[in-house]
């Protein structure tokens, strides 16, 4: 089984701006998506989510749609990067240990997430994290 790339969020930008058959999808909530925000970009295809909060049974197959709709006449197991994006990179590794057990080649996760671990206070978004990097994110 191929194994799990970490990128920083800056990193992780640029792939998804020089690879063609590239896509990031935000993994978070859908309340995190919406109301805390999401990258720029970004397709939202939740892990866990409300009501229920269990892993999504159709997370791997949704992808797959996904890519087989994005990227037409290609391989998405084989020929698609996917990077995965969650609040601080520990659902990431979840979700993407899903994608790489089904087959996908090319996976990897944005180690810091969207919003960083919490500092002393508490607070998040303050030392690391897609926003904290100035990176292009959205909110509604
Ligand atoms: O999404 S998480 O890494 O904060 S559990």
């Amino acid at each position: 089984m191929p194994d799990l790339h970490d990128l920083s969020p800056k990193q992780a930008y640029a792939l998804l701006q020089e690879t063609p058959h590239s896509v990031l999808i935000d993994i978070r909530s859908s309340m995190e998506y919406l109301f805390v925000g999401h990258p720029v970009g970004s397709v939202h295809i939740a892990w866990i989510d409300e009501p229920d909060w269990v892993e999504n049974p159709d997370f791997v197959a949704e992808i797959q749609r996904l890519l087989e709709n994005r990227f037409k006449g290609c391989n998405p197991k084989q020929d698609a990067s996917v990077v995965l994006i969650c609040r601080s990179g520990k659902r990431s590794r979840e979700a993407a240990a899903a994608l790489l057990e089904a087959g996908f080649q090319q996976v990897m996760h944005v180690d810091e997430g969207f919003e960083g671990e919490r500092d002393e206070n508490h607070h998040r978004g303050t030392v690391g994290g897609w926003r904290f990097h100035g990176l292009p994110w959205e909110q509604c």
